[in-house]
């Protein structure tokens, strides 16, 4: 039977190399569900969100992704959960030296499209879904910060995934290009109920938009009552 939720830990310990980040963490996110994660610097949500994209290995305690075992995961399986996942970085991380239209070919071919006009046609599709149909041909580096977080989106949605996992999306845009980010990044999580995960410092987002707040703090992850303080 398939989990009802996308993410799960079961008493999970993150390292950093042998640096114990955070312990015993229980989590989850359900399927559909958009959620924050808050934190001081250095608090470890960076390193949650890594041992959930298979960026760094679950060794203690149980974990899944979208059916993806954490423990153990061989190298070779990482591709596997990656294409069941979308990410996206403060730095969006598009490849500076092509285009749109080929930032996102490179995604699909690497994830075993081979169709052309299959390929044209998902890449019409997800650049249409976050507004950015019209910048097909552009180079990364003439697009402002807020176009290329947009184009950044759409890439994480090629291969329709069941959980985004955002690190500080925000981070590098001014208030009003965040909140139409986090917009675009709620319409797209309610429309295609697709879980998001959030690590984000931005207390105006939170309050614009609140959700469910998970906290790292002191080496723990808890879920946020709405009484207590965010950061
Ligand atoms: N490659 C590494 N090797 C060893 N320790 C690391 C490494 N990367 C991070 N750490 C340590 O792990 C802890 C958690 O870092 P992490 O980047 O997960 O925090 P964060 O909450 O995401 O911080 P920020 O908000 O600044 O991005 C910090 O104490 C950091 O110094």
């Amino acid at each position: 039977m398939k989990s009802d939720k996308v993410i799960q830990l079961e008493k999970a310990f993150i390292y950093q190399r042998n640096y114990l980040v955070l312990n015993h963490v229980d989590f989850d996110l359900n399927v559909g569900e958009f959620a924050y994660l808050i934190g001081k610097t250095g608090s470890g949500k960076s390193s949650l969100l890594k041992v959930l994209y298979g960026d760094l290995p679950l060794t203690e305690g149980y974990g899944q992704v979208v059916g993806n075992e954490l423990n153990g995961m061989k190298t070779s399986k990482i591709p596997t959960l990656r294409r069941h996942l979308g990410i996206v970085f403060q730095d969006f991380q598009l490849l500076l030296d092509r285009n749109v239209e080929k930032n996102l070919s490179f995604v699909l071919k690497a994830t075993g499209w081979k169709d052309k006009n299959l390929i044209n046609d998902r890449i019409d599709e997800v650049l249409e879904s976050v507004g950015m149909i019209s910048k097909k041909k552009m180079m990364p580096f003439r697009l402002s910060g807020g176009e290329q977080q947009r184009i950044s989106i759409a890439r994480a949605l090629l291969n329709h995934p069941e959980l985004i996992l955002a690190d500080e999306p925000t981070g590098n845009l001014d208030p009003e290009t965040s909140i139409e980010i986090m917009n675009l990044i709620l319409n797209l999580s309610k429309e295609r109920n697709v879980a998001v995960l959030m690590a984000t410092h931005d207390y105006n987002i939170i309050q614009k938009f609140p959700a469910k707040t998970f906290k790292c703090e002191d080496g723990k992850v808890s879920v946020l009552q709405t009484s207590e303080s965010l950061f």
